[in-house]
């Protein structure tokens, strides 16, 4: 990110035996999503930057002004939570105007500047409706807009598409990624969804355990994972080792040959789908052949995903037809390959 950050921020937050502490920086019209498994401390790093949860060290700054002890309500940030908790007994447009009525607009001036935020995210017809009578995606939009009506700087996201069911996800995940890059303030995003995280962010954070132990924008994070959570999400195959030339010894046992020579501790990934599955040992071309015992196997997509087990442990994606061909159960042994070509070799 190049200039002034439009957020900065580091949290350390202490919540029971947890700890989190975490350093966030989001450029204008940016967003950043922090992406982790359950109790890594997401929901707590954006209530930290919400001021719902206090800092035991660190500093939230936003727009270079420190806001760090600065009230909940007076700071300069909207959030749409998870199941948007818009107030039911009040219509779309007032829940909209209900933030700039709370910082002093007149009436007819928060009502006017609900209208048009509607207006502008394909609204108006429901602005008198109540929330139970919007769809989960009209909702969402309802809570967007009631975040953007005091006109923030930092917005903040929870898990935006926990609500919705999968058939609306992908209309309502691009609508939102429209009018997120329409907002010229800092966005943190908060989700267990890497598809989510791949759309709408330039920048994702993994979350781990309380600290962010990779960031980067989805592309860079998607190819070249640096954690097996953040493999397994990308769905690539990850491992850590020590490189010596193009061989690489890995941590937990076993090696992989890589296509270029490195040295030193590396991260070596590969897809499923760069796996192939043997009866027989396969000859040949400069390949890694590894004798593998089959977990499981599971439907994913079109293809089959089979978990293997030993050095090292592998996911493999094979063809329904193949794995008829192969006969595999559970429990059995077979050979896997993989190019050097194929596996990506990058310092740890
Ligand atoms: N009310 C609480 N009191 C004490 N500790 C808490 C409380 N809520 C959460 N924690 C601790 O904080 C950690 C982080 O929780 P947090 O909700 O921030 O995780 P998360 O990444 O948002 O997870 P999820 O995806 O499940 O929402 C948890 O592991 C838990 O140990």
């Amino acid at each position: 990110m190049t200039g002034e950050a439009v957020l900065d921020a580091r949290l350390c937050v202490r919540r029971g035996d947890f700890e989190l502490d975490a350093d966030l920086r989001v450029g204008s019209g940016q967003v950043l999503a922090l992406l982790g498994p359950n109790g890594a401390g997401k929901s707590t790093a954006l209530r930290a930057l919400a001021g719902l949860e206090p800092l035991s060290g660190g500093h939230v700054r936003v727009d270079g002004r420190d806001e760090t002890t600065t009230p909940v309500e007076r700071r300069p940030i909207g959030v749409v939570f998870q199941d948007y908790l818009l107030f039911p007994h009040m219509s779309a447009l007032d829940n909209v105007a209900f933030g700039p009525r709370c910082r002093g607009l007149s009436k007819a001036e928060a009502r006017a500047r609900a209208a048009e935020l509607l207006d502008g995210m394909g609204l108006a017809e429901h602005a008198r409706a109540r929330p139970r009578q919007l769809s989960g995606g009209q909702a969402q939009r309802v809570a967007l807009a009631r975040a953007l009506a005091a006109r923030p700087r930092l917005l903040l996201l929870d898990e935006p598409m926990a609500a919705l069911d999968a058939g609306t996800r992908v209309d309502v995940r691009a609508g939102l990624r429209r009018r997120l890059e329409e907002f010229d303030g800092a966005t943190v995003l908060v989700t267990h969804d890497p598809l989510d995280a791949m759309v709408l962010a330039d920048r994702i954070a993994v979350v781990e355990g309380g600290r962010i132990v990779q960031q980067g924008t989805p592309a860079k994070v998607a190819r070249r994972p640096r954690t097996p959570y953040a493999a397994r999400l990308v769905g690539l195959n990850l491992f850590r080792g020590t490189a010596e030339g193009t061989e690489v010894r890995l941590a937990d046992g076993g090696r992989v040959r890589v296509h270029e020579a490195h040295r030193g501790t590396v991260l070596v990934a590969f897809p499923p789908r760069a796996v192939a599955l043997h009866r027989e040992r396969p000859q040949g071309s400069p390949r890694n052949v590894w004798r593998l015992r089959v977990d499981s196997v599971e439907r994913f997509g079109d293809q089959v995903r089979v978990h293997l087990s030993g050095q090292p442990p592998l996911a493999a994606d094979i063809s329904p037809a193949a794995l008829a061909e192969l006969g595999l159960s559970p429990g059995e042994a077979v050979w896997a390959s993989v190019k050097a070509a194929e596996a990506d070799c990058y310092p740890a």
